[in-house]
């Protein structure tokens, strides 16, 4: 039997994207910073992170493959929905890719951002760029946005294996797997890490429902709890940030993850897990600040660390994703689902409420979002 996803005529998956040769990096991060207040000496240093790895990050092949995972996840179920690609920084650029969907007659479309927070950054960012697109295409065109999914019970599941996997190497030696993963995780600190982001920006991210920084500390708090129901480990976790960027003047969310591994070892902490719950996939962030720097850190402080592999395309993830789409297509057709969650937080609305996630607290910009959530 064949499923609709009606009334969506297409899945748009919208990331950030990223340079794919050493010629794209000036004019990526160009995209990234205009309007932005990002000092010279910080660009340089970001675009030497991505000459370090030849000019190419990860995200673009990342993305192609939850594309290619969320594409087979339909068509196991059934679900005819083309699903397209694109993004805000870097071909393909979204507006692109939704004239390419007009062009064969999409009318009403679905987007799944790679992101899985509430935050300026996460969320109202891509509204702004989604109602740019549309402004260029036309009025015709109506584009919605999935509600963000850090709560998915399939999100948390991911990212709870892929803590597992990582204990189990912390654990090597203590036997089958399931037993390597607990000895690996008794008597360790997990590091739970995510993208820092202004404090006025939280603040701003908080002011019509929880905020960034707390829907990572309801994370937090579902995954000790079902790694503790799995393991029976005894062990402490914490949040901490990475990537800082801006003007060294203004205050970010803190602690850093580097100085925050400092003072693990400095409370006689001997190993950790560092854990990119606030990462979709092990973009560019993660394979520089924690694969190389964070890392370095822990081992030159003689802890013992690994790195948690994020979400990516694992099944769990992939499926409650799907999960999520046909429910929200169900929600549209009027038709009763509901919108399962785990963790205190709940489910966020299918429409960001109006003055969510502004880039500053207090600021307006003017700045169109998508329908529904104007100012
Ligand atoms: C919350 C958050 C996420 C997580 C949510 C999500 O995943 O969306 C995220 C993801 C990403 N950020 C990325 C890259 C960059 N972010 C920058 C700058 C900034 N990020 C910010 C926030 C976030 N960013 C902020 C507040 C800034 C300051 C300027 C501004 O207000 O916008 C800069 C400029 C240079 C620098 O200063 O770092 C770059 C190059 C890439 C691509 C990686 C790759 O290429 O593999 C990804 C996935
Ligand atoms: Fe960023």
């Amino acid at each position: 039997m064949v499923r609709s996803a009606q009334p969506y005529d297409a899945l748009l998956l919208c990331s950030f994207g990223g340079p794919n040769g050493p010629d794209d990096v000036l004019p990526f991060l160009q995209n990234v910073t205009r309007g932005k207040q990002i000092p010279e000496a910080r660009l340089k240093e970001v675009g030497e992170h991505y000459y370090g790895f030849g000019g190419k990050s990860p995200i673009n092949e990342q993305n192609l493959a939850l594309l290619v995972a969320l594409r087979a996840e339909l068509d196991r179920r059934g679900v005819e929905l083309p699903v397209v690609w694109g993004n805000r920084n870097w071909h393909p650029y979204t507006v692109d890719t939704l004239r390419d969907a007009q062009a064969f007659g999409a009318k009403r479309i679905l987007t799944l951002v790679t992101s899985a927070y509430a935050s300026y950054s996460g969320s109202r960012q891509y509204r702004e760029h989604l109602a740019a697109a549309r402004a260029e295409l036309g009025d015709e065109l109506r584009i919605d946005m999935l509600r963000p999914f850090f709560n998915d019970l399939g999100f948390v599941e991911a990212n709870a294996e892929a803590i597992l996997e990582a204990a189990a190497r912390l654990g090597e030696g203590y036997g089958s797997e399931t037993v390597a993963a607990a000895g690996g995780l008794d008597g360790a600190h997990i590091v739970y890490v995510t993208h820092s982001i202004p404090d006025t920006m939280q603040d701003a991210s908080a002011e019509t429902g929880d905020g960034y920084r707390e829907q990572h500390e309801d994370v937090r708090a579902e995954l000790d709890r079902i790694l503790a129901a799995r393991t029976a480990a005894s062990f402490d976790s914490s949040l901490a940030y990475c990537s800082r960027s801006g003007d060294p003047r203004v205050p970010w969310l803190e602690p850093d993850v580097n100085d925050h591994i400092g003072e693990l070892a400095a409370n006689g902490v001997r190993k950790i897990v560092i854990a990119p719950i606030g990462f979709v996939s092990d973009h560019m962030e993660v394979a520089f600040d924690l694969d190389i720097e964070a890392l370095e850190t822990a081992r030159d402080h003689g802890i013992r660390a690994v790195r948690a592999g994020t979400a990516s395309v694992r099944p769990a993830f992939v499926s409650g994703l799907v999960d999520m789409i046909l429910e929200r297509a169900a929600r549209e057709r009027g038709e009763a689902a509901e919108a399962p969650t785990v963790g205190a937080l709940g489910a966020f609305p299918d429409v960001a409420p109006p003055g969510s996630c502004r880039m500053r607290h207090g600021e307006v910009t003017g700045v169109p979002v998508l329908a529904g959530d104007e100012d």
